[in-house]
């Protein structure tokens, strides 16, 4: 790709916190919710500057960095070359809501700011703005390539499932075709049933990801602690194999997930039944048990919420912990974790799930 020049000279994104594996889902599922990071990008009309002026508000403000390292600019400056631009010069500021670190998906919040502002610096999307007229009014929506921004983002996270809700909104399941079998595929003579000589070419390895309906009625209910768990962390906790069984107990309900959140097509309108759905498919038996021991606070709460008969598990590789439920339940969820939260520091985030994934506007 050429070096193209910036369409716009600032670029606003607004993008979702996200709770992934959703207990059975285990690297696979995710949801967005109403909860998010807002970053304005300002070119300083440099295209060869290495340098970024990053002012951070909110959530890290004392901790992360702002050089070069703070993954948010060393997203976008992958992202611009990737995306066929010059090294802009930039100003970044962070209005930081998600906190870090805590299985909220801030890290692939991070990912997808960097990625989705140079997409639409670099015009890939839909929007009237040509050219570079910075006088031009604030805030036109721009409708940016999202299946460019996943393919990208995935690509540097490593693990899509984050990333997919962060981009798309709403449920996803994700999975990953590298690694799969890449042998052309033999194609059959409709006459004769016999391989015909000729073959088609396989789909290409990637990150793919399916969006799936969620009901008005879900809500979700974070509960974030005062300690931090990196993911790196948690992942290292992970066994190399799991009982047969395990995978076998996950299998079916995860498959189910898509049900649980959108239970109309199953079980109609009664609450109770699609609860019950949900309170199976957030079960799990792959990652949480060998992680809960680096997050016993959380272990404590979740399994109180369980016992209480709500579909509790950890959000993402925790520490937070994850409730979800159909129908307005916030009262009953607060009291059953109460005795749980005594002891210790906690944020209680009830939020309705997020729609629309990543928000882009331009000037
Ligand atoms: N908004 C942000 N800006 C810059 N860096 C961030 C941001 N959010 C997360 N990060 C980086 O990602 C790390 C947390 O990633 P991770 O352990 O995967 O936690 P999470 O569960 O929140 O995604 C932080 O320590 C920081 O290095
Ligand atoms: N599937 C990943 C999800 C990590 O999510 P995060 O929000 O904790 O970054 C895992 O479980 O490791």
């Amino acid at each position: 790709m050429t070096n193209a020049l910036p369409v716009c000279c600032t670029v606003h994104v607004r993008v979702p916190a996200t709770s992934a594996n959703l207990g059975s889902g285990f690297d696979a599922a995710g949801l967005a919710l109403e909860y998010f990071d807002e970053l304005t990008f300002t070119w300083n009309g440099d295209l060869d500057d290495s340098s970024a002026i990053v002012a951070i508000h909110g959530e890290g403000e004392d901790t992360l960095p702002r050089d070069g390292r703070h993954l948010v600019v060393k997203t976008f400056r992958t992202a611009c070359k990737a995306f066929g631009l010059p090294k802009l010069g930039f100003a970044l500021e962070a209005e930081n809501r998600i906190p870090q670190a805590r299985g909220m998906g801030s890290s692939a919040e991070a990912i997808v700011a960097g990625v989705a502002a140079a997409a639409a610096f670099a015009g890939l999307g839909d929007t009237d703005v040509a050219g570079t007229d910075c006088a031009a009014g604030f805030g036109t929506s721009f409708d940016v390539d999202r299946d460019a921004v996943f393919a990208l983002a995935a690509g540097l996270e490593g693990h899509p499932d984050n990333v997919a809700p962060a981009v798309y909104g709403s449920m996803t399941v994700s999975w990953n075709r590298a690694g799969e079998d890449t042998v052309l595929v033999q194609d059959y003579s409709a006459e004769t049933g016999e391989p015909d000589g000729t073959a088609t070419e396989p789909l290409d390895p990637g990150f793919r990801t399916v969006n799936y309906a969620v009901a008005d009625t879900l809500r979700a209910t974070v509960f974030v602690p005062d300690f931090e768990l990196s993911t790196e962390k948690a992942r290292h906790a992970l066994p190399s194999g799991v009982p047969f069984a395990d995978a076998t107990f996950n299998l079916a309900r995860s498959a189910m997930l898509p049900a649980a959140v959108n239970p109309a097509v199953t079980t109609g309108d009664d609450p109770n039944l699609a609860n019950a759905l949900l309170f199976d498919a957030l079960d799990d038996k792959l990652h949480q048990p060998y992680r809960l021991p680096l997050m016993e606070p959380t272990a404590r709460l979740v399994a109180r919420l369980r016992a209480a008969g709500f579909a509790a598990s950890v959000s993402g590789a925790g520490p937070c912990a994850l409730v979800l439920a159909h129908g307005d339940l916030d009262a009953a969820i607060d009291d059953a974790a109460a005795p749980a939260l005594s002891n210790g520091h906690w944020k209680v985030l009830h939020l309705p799930v997020n729609r629309t994934g990543v928000q882009v506007s331009i000037r």
